[in-house]
């Protein structure tokens, strides 16, 4: 059975005061990681003092965003060996957010990945439809588009330890969680294609995530669904209380 995982994608919303006060007060309350595991994803100026922070607690804190080379004249970029030297292990790759405002291309998030990997990083790849996308019937043409060229040269030995987040464009940070039956099914599809790719343990061994406006209140109703292993959780991350109700309600 896949262990449920519970990931916060913090975005641009949190200083480096606040997540390390973040880090103190949820640090004695994390569940163990064979119940649920969880995650937090900061600003990459806090990374190295919340890994710190978060020493003895099974809390894995993450990046957003990785350069897909591993050195050089990348002004402003992070690379995978940079993370993984202050012990980050986990990276956001391809989020909604990084593709439609800063380039990141099916190309890119293909490179970036490989990047990840070599680096023995765990990837979160995301992929989701706009609104536009979905009202033209083309949802599942498009995410399977996505995971295409993302998964592209990874091997089914890599594949199995990746992690998938699927989100609705139309559904991050608009209040409109998506339906959880069309969520579900879309996450069935999305195991369906790494089924045909790379064989039935595969299939089994992906992780696949929903986001886009997961709360306390409607994550029980996602993780219901067989295909659906967690949540990738923006705005109902950021506050201690409510990231709490969020892994207990994915706990196992
Ligand atoms: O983009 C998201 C997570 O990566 C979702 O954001 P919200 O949970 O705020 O809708």
């Amino acid at each position: 059975m896949r262990t449920p995982f519970i990931a916060g994608n913090w975005k641009m919303n949190v200083e480096d005061a606040d997540a390390l006060a973040f880090i103190d007060a949820v640090k004695d309350r994390i569940p163990p990681k064979e119940n649920v595991e969880s995650a937090v994803c900061a600003q990459a100026v806090s990374l190295k003092d919340m890994k710190k922070r978060a020493e003895d607690t099974e809390l894995m804190i993450g990046a957003q965003n990785v350069h897909e080379e591993a050195s050089g004249a990348f002004t402003g970029e992070i690379s995978a060996p940079a993370l993984t030297s202050i012990g980050i292990q986990l990276v956001i790759i391809g989020h909604s957010e990084r593709r439609e405002l800063f380039n990141d291309s099916d190309e890119r998030v293909n490179l970036k990945l490989h990047a990840a990997l070599k680096h023995g990083m765990t990837p979160i790849v995301c992929v989701g439809e706009s609104l536009e996308e979905r009202e033209a019937g083309r949802a599942v043409e498009v995410v399977r588009g996505q995971l295409q060229k993302a998964l592209e040269g990874v091997s089914a030995q890599q594949v199995d330890g990746i992690v998938i987040a699927y989100e609705p464009v139309w559904a991050i940070g608009t209040g409109k969680s998506s339906n959880p039956e069309e969520a579900g099914e879309m996450c069935k599809t999305i195991r369906s294609y790494i089924r045909e790719q790379y064989g039935e343990s595969s299939a089994e061994a992906v992780r696949i995530q929903y986001g886009g406006s997961v709360k306390p209140d409607n994550i029980a109703d996602y993780l219901a669904d067989e295909d659906i292993d967690g949540a990738l959780v923006g705005g109902a991350s950021i506050k201690v209380e409510s990231f709490l109700s969020l892994l207990e309600a994915a706990s196992r």
